[in-house]
């Protein structure tokens, strides 16, 4: 083994956090163009004649291409191929074409005469703008991820994780606190005083932000190289090159499974939420359309402070296992509480969003971190592919159906363009992901016992 020569670009403290700090803003441009809807959906019912299933179908295709064309594992697997700087700009470029698809479609600089599928076309073309988007982004996270493992591993690894998320989740704030300002900052004055929102303002916004994420990584690229010319020199040990049997012995781990499900399982109850959650503020809250944003804001805002807090903590003390269960249980009790017909008041829906987002900080903080713990490293991408795609079913799948059970069962008044809805249904539907999220975490602390992960030890070895 050749002696250590020179310190390596990840031995500096400056150098790794400033890598984190490019990669995690590509991020955040990301998180922001993904919620930048859901404040926006009112207005996409009153303006454009949307309904919820329509907005349910939009928000769904984020998964289609992930999904059912297997973008995802082909990503993980062009990750391991070809490298991060390759992936990490081709998804950039995926994300900008994606979101200026979406853009042209809402402002109707593409249309297409009637329907497609029966769907309307402006629906349509902006879900594929919107699922060209989903893979980049997804595609981005991944590469993300392998980025701080690559610059941070046997370091703050778990911090590292947790500020990237906690960034990231700035764009989410973004989405829901800027989203109806700025669209009202450039709407159109009305006869009677009233401004109309521009909808697609806010998605122009986010396409100039997407390509600054982009140009962002770019700069990335070359640190990266640099890092990969050093690592050469110094003759480290390689990363071995991707074999498809990496895929099987994978998924013949039954810890993976467990961290896979309890994944799917808890974003479904949060992600697909978020999209939903200004509409059940104006709806069963009585909040006024243009401050609604501002309660579902709060979530992240807890988030951004906590992840990377939790994240030092299973860093320095582990209990990773038992951090995840009591984030599930948090989980619980929030939804039903949303959807319990109590405390109708703007500030019992502010608490309880509050404590969703120490929820949303306890199980990410410690679920992302400990995939190493289940997975030996050169299995790392193909891991976290997998269990993006395992995800995606339920970030495709469950706001197609939380837009089909309003229509279907809760409209108040079945008019369209009036968004009254009654949200008790799809509370308790988020209610039982809570609940089997809860069970699988039971079960993923017992595995543990069981195979000795060490998801109760702390990450930094002493
Ligand atoms: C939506 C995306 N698939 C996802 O799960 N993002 C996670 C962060 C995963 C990155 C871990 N290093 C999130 O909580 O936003």
């Amino acid at each position: 083994m050749t002696e250590k020569l020179e310190k390596m670009m990840n031995d500096s403290k400056a150098m790794r956090w400033g890598v984190l700090t490019l990669v995690a803003f590509t991020m955040l441009c990301g998180y922001f163009l993904t919620d930048v809807m859901a404040p926006l959906k009112p207005m996409l019912e009153a303006q454009l004649l949307w309904d919820s299933m329509d907005y349910g179908i939009f928000t769904s295709a984020y998964g289609w291409f992930n999904v059912f064309l297997l973008m995802l594992i082909f990503g993980g697997i062009i990750l391991d191929k070809m490298g991060v700087r390759f992936t990490g700009m081709s998804a950039c470029i995926l994300m900008v074409i994606g979101c200026a698809l979406k853009y042209c479609a809402i402002a109707g600089h593409i249309t297409i005469d009637g329907t497609i599928l029966g769907m309307k076309s402006q629906v349509v073309l902006a879900a594929v703008g919107y699922a060209i988007f989903g893979v980049g982004v997804e595609i981005a996270g991944i590469t993300v991820s392998k980025i701080i493992v690559k610059w941070f591993k046997g370091k703050e690894l778990a911090l590292a994780m947790g500020l990237e998320m906690a960034t990231a989740r700035l764009g989410t704030m973004l989405a829901m606190s800027v989203t109806i300002p700025f669209a009202k900052l450039f709407g159109t004055t009305m006869p009677d005083g009233s401004i109309q929102p521009d909808i697609p303002a806010p998605l122009l916004l986010c396409l100039v932000m997407l390509c600054i994420g982009a140009v962002g990584f770019f700069i990335y690229t070359f640190i990266d190289r640099k890092f990969d010319e050093q690592q050469n020199e110094e003759n480290m040990e390689q990363e071995e090159p991707f074999r498809a049997k990496d895929i099987f012995l994978v998924i013949a781990n039954k810890g993976f499974w467990l961290i896979a499900l309890l994944c799917v399982l808890f974003y479904s109850a949060v992600f697909p939420f978020l999209k939903y959650a200004t509409d059940l503020m104006v709806n069963k809250y009585e909040v006024d359309a243009s401050l609604a944003g501002m309660i579902p804001a709060l979530l992240p805002l807890g988030t951004l402070f906590l992840t990377p807090f939790f994240g030092n903590l299973y860093d320095r003390k582990g209990k990773g296992a038992t951090i995840m269960i009591i984030g599930a249980m948090m989980l619980i009790a929030v939804h039903f509480l949303f959807a319990l017909p109590l405390l109708n008041e703007w500030w019992f829906a502010t608490f309880l969003m509050i404590v969703l987002g120490v929820a949303f900080s306890l199980v990410p903080s410690a679920m992302w971190p400990s995939v190493p713990k289940v997975i030996p490293e050169k299995q790392l991408g193909t891991a976290y592919a997998l269990i993006f795609w395992v995800q995606n079913w339920g970030l495709m799948g469950v706001p197609a159906l939380i837009g089909w059970v309003l229509n279907t069962y809760c409209r108040l008044d079945g008019e369209v363009g009036t968004s009254a809805y009654d949200y008790t249904l799809p509370m308790y539907i988020f209610t039982g992901f809570g609940v089997a999220a809860l069970f699988v975490a039971l079960l993923l602390k017992r595995e543990d016992k069981k195979c000795g992960y060490g998801l109760e030890e702390p990450n930094i070895q002493k």
